[in-house]
C-alpha cells in the first residue's frame, strides 16, 4: 500500500491575529526523474519552480507552484525576518520525520545595497518559496508533498483538486521518457565590462597595497543572446549531465531562471551539526593526468593562492568558534577537483551552540572572503565602487531549510541568469596584493566555462 501522511494545522500569521490553515499531505512514490517532474510543471507553474541537488547526490528537491512565499527587501534584517516568518508558519507542524517536513527554498541576494538596474531589478533581496508540490528524493526514496495555505477552514474540496493535479504530475514524470534536450543556439556574445574589469584589478591591487583592504573579490559578467527563447528544463538538463560533482540549482522568479553548478558549500546543518567549506584559490585542470597533478601541486605551493585561501579559513573558523561548542578545521588545504578547475579546499565542521541556527549562520558567514573580501566592510565598498553590475544571487546563499532547522546553502557561483532569449553568466576571483589583471581575467574565463557549455557556447583560451 502507498504510504500516506496527512495533517492540517492552524497558524496566526500577523499581529491582527489573522490565521491560516496549513494543509499538507505527503506520499511516498516509486522513483521518478526529478527533471521530468520539474518539466511536467512547464505549463502551469513556469516562473514558480525550483530545483536543487546536493554535491553528494543524496538529496534532490523540486518545487512546483507557490503555496506560500517569504520575501523582503530589508537591508539589515532580511535573515531574521525570513527565519521568524518561517518559524511561525511551521510552529504547529509535526516534527520528527524528515520526509514529512515542509521545505522552504530560496536565496538572499549578494548585496541588498546594490540598486543597479538590469536582469535583477524585480528580484527581492530575500526570496523563498514553500512549494505547492514538493518532490524530495533522499537516498533511494521519493516523496511528494502537497502544501496548501488557506484562510478557509473547509478547504477539503480545494485540497482534493490539488491531489488530482499531483497524481497527474507524478504520472507525467513517471511514464514519459526522460526527454533529451538540445543545446540552445547562441547568436552573439558580449563582455559588457571587459576594459573596466581589467582596470579595476589594478585599482583594487593599488588599494590593497595602500593597506585599505587585504582581499577583494571582483566579478564580471558575460551576456549571451540566443536565437530563440530557452527553457528552464533545457538548461537544467545540461548541468545535470555535465556537472555531476557540484551542487545543482535552479530558481525561477517570474521570467528569470537563476541556475548554476557550484562546488562550494556555505553551510549545512543536520541535527545540530554544522558544516562549511572554504573554497578559494584556483588553477585549471591539466590535459593529461601528469599535467593535472603538476598544476595541483603548484596550486598547493603557490603563495598568492594560499593567501586568498587563508583569509577564507580564518573567517569561517572564527564564525564557527563563536557558534559551536566543539569544532574541527584541518591545518592545511587539500585540492578540490571539478570538471574545469581545481581549487584549494578546507572543510570546517562543528557542533552548534544552543540557539545557533542555519539562518543565523548564513547571516554571519555571508559573504565569506571567497566572494566578498577582507575586511568585509572595505571589500563591499570596493565591490560597489568597481563592479558596474548587480550580482543578484550570484555569489550569494541559495538553498533550503526545513521546519526543524535542518538545511543547506550553497554559494551560488558558476551560475547564470536566464531571461527568455538572453543569459548573463557571472564569474569573479579573489584579488590580493600580487594579483595580475590578465591572469585574473583568464581565471574568470575558466569559471565561465561550465555555464557556457551548458548554454551551448565555448570560449577560446
Ligand atoms: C568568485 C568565484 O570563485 C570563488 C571561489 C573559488 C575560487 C575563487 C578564486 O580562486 O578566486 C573565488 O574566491 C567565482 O567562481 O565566480
Ligand atoms: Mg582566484
Amino acid at each position: 500500500m502507498q504510504q500516506k501522511w496527512y495533517q492540517a494545522t492552524e497558524v496566526e500569521v500577523d499581529s491582527l491575529g489573522q490565521s491560516l490553515h496549513f494543509y499538507m499531505e505527503t506520499i511516498e512514490v516509486s522513483r521518478l526523474s526529478a527533471l521530468a517532474f520539474y518539466a511536467a510543471g512547464e505549463e502551469h507553474y513556469k516562473g514558480e519552480r525550483f530545483y536543487w541537488q546536493n554535491r553528494e547526490k543524496t538529496m534532490t528537491l523540486v518545487g512546483l507552484g507557490h503555496a506560500y512565499t517569504i520575501q523582503n527587501n530589508a537591508k539589515n534584517d532580511r535573515y531574521d525576518a525570513v527565519e521568524a516568518e518561517w518559524k511561525n508558519l511551521t510552529k504547529n507542524c509535526v516534527k520528527g520525520q524528515s520526509e514529512l517536513q515542509p521545505i522552504l527554498f530560496g536565496g538572499f541576494t549578494f548585496d541588498p545595497q546594490n540598486n543597479v538596474a538590469g536582469e535583477w531589478t524585480d528580484f527581492p533581496e530575500a526570496f523563498f518559496a514553500l512549494a505547492t508540490y514538493q518532490l524530495v528524493i533522499r537516498d533511494d526514496k521519493a516523496f511528494v508533498s502537497i502544501h496548501l495555505l488557506s484562510k478557509d477552514g473547509q478547504a477539503e474540496p480545494q485540497f482534493d483538486a490539488l491531489r488530482k493535479e499531483r497524481d497527474h504530475l507524478i504520472h507525467a514524470a513517471q511514464v514519459k521518457e526522460v526527454k533529451t534536450y538540445s543545446k540552445p543556439e547562441i547568436t552573439s556574445y558580449f563582455e559588457p565590462y571587459k576594459e573596466p574589469y581589467l582596470a579595476s584589478i589594478d585599482q583594487v591591487t593599488a588599494l590593497i597595497k595602500q593597506k585599505k583592504a587585504d582581499k577583494v573579490v571582483i566579478a564580471r559578467s558575460l551576456a549571451l543572446q540566443f536565437k530563440e527563447e530557452v527553457s528552464s528544463p533545457q538548461v537544467l538538463s545540461q548541468i545535470i549531465h555535465e556537472q555531476p560533482e557540484s551542487y545543482l540549482f535552479g530558481l525561477e522568479h517570474q521570467e528569470l531562471l537563476f541556475f548554476g553548478a557550484s562546488p562550494e558549500r556555505l553551510v549545512k546543518v543536520e541535527k545540530g551539526r554544522a558544516f562549511s567549506s572554504c573554497v578559494a584559490g584556483s588553477i585549471k585542470r591539466g590535459k593529461t593526468a601528469e599535467e593535472d597533478e603538476a598544476y595541483g601541486q603548484s596550486l598547493l605551493n603557490d603563495s598568492k593562492n594560499g593567501g586568498e585561501h587563508q583569509y577564507v579559513v580564518d573567517m569561517i573558523a572564527e564564525t564557527f568558534r563563536k557558534n559551536c561548542v566543539e569544532m574541527k578545521v584541518p591545518d592545511s588545504p587539500r585540492l578540490l577537483k571539478i570538471r574545469d578547475i581545481q581549487h584549494l579546499y578546507t572543510p570546517v565542521e562543528g557542533q552548534l551552540n544552543n540557539g545557533a541556527t542555519i539562518l543565523q549562520l548564513t547571516k554571519s558567514l555571508h559573504p565569506t572572503p571567497a566572494l566578498g573580501g577582507v575586511p568585509r566592510k572595505e571589500a563591499m565598498a570596493a565591490i560597489r565602487k568597481y563592479e558596474p553590475m548587480n550580482r543578484g544571487l550570484y555569489a550569494a546563499p541559495i538553498g533550503w531549510v526545513d521546519a526543524e532547522g535542518n538545511g543547506e546553502f550553497a554559494v551560488a557561483i558558476r551560475s547564470a541568469a536566464l531571461v527568455k532569449d538572453r543569459a548573463y553568466l557571472y564569474a569573479g576571483g579573489g584579488i590580493v596584493a600580487d594579483s595580475e589583471p590578465q591572469s585574473e581575467y583568464d581565471e574568470t574565463l575558466v569559471k565561465f566555462r561550465p555555464m557556457l557549455r551548458a548554454l551551448g557556447g565555448q570560449l577560446h583560451e
